[in-house]
């Protein structure tokens, strides 16, 4: 198994470069004005065009309206919509009709309830991401949440491990939960939303030597 990684929240062409020389598989765009790696369209829009065909980008938005939605869409041209507010089922299946990426929604897992809810996605989008609940900001924030209540879960489509990863704890969480695609934000940075150019390349190196362990078995 060759497990996915996504870097998020880079705003510099150089993050981009490392993100894919260290074997990333995605990376992300956050916009959204209240975080720290918040990026408005027309930067976001030149950072995907450099990063168009050689890694796949997402695009993070929170609780965008239907309008913010299109436009971000259409000057972007991301491969993949990353929701990570508190959008519902019914109106992310019906972006889903009208916007030709993949989409991706990220939900705050509280306890076994979360799992049961996710289930209602699962016709709406194409992954979900299990994040830690949100806190002060709806993600980003370093925060991790009790792993074992997703470890032997029954997903149903794609998923991604994400919230409070980082060098220290990416092998135990791998272990735990057996995540086919993690995603890291501030767990790759020097302060929040300044990307730490070694750390992501280390982030990158555990989780493929992890992979490689595990496929030599
Ligand atoms: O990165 C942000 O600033 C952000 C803002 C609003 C919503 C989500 C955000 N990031 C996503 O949050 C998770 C976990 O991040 P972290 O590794 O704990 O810092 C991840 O999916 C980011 O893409």
């Amino acid at each position: 198994m060759s497990r996915l990684i996504k870097i998020c929240g880079l705003s510099t062409e150089e993050s981009i470069d490392v993100a894919i020389d260290a074997g990333a598989s995605h990376i992300g765009l956050v916009h959204f004005e209240k975080s720290p790696r918040h990026v408005d369209l027309p930067r976001a829009a030149q950072l995907r065009q450099y990063a168009a065909g050689r890694i796949k980008t997402v695009l993070l938005l929170v609780n965008a309206d239907p309008r913010l939605t299109a436009e971000a869409y259409q000057q972007i041209q991301p491969d993949i919509i990353q929701f990570h507010g508190t959008e519902t089922p019914e109106w992310l299946a019906l972006v889903h009709k009208a916007i030709p990426a993949e989409l991706w929604k990220a939900l705050g897992v509280q306890g076994p309830q979360t799992l049961q809810r996710s289930l209602d996605y699962d016709d709406a989008v194409d992954r979900i991401l299990y994040d830690a609940p949100a806190v002060a900001l709806p993600g980003g924030t370093g925060t991790s949440f009790d792993w074992g209540l997703i470890s032997g879960f029954d997903h149903q489509i794609p998923w991604a491990l994400a919230g409070g990863l980082n060098l220290d704890n990416i092998i135990t969480a791998l272990m735990q939960t057996n995540a086919p695609m993690v995603d890291i934000s501030s767990g790759v940075e020097s302060e929040p939303g300044k990307k730490d150019m070694d750390k992501i390349r280390q982030f990158c190196q555990a989780v493929h030597s992890f992979d490689k362990e595990q496929n030599s078995d």
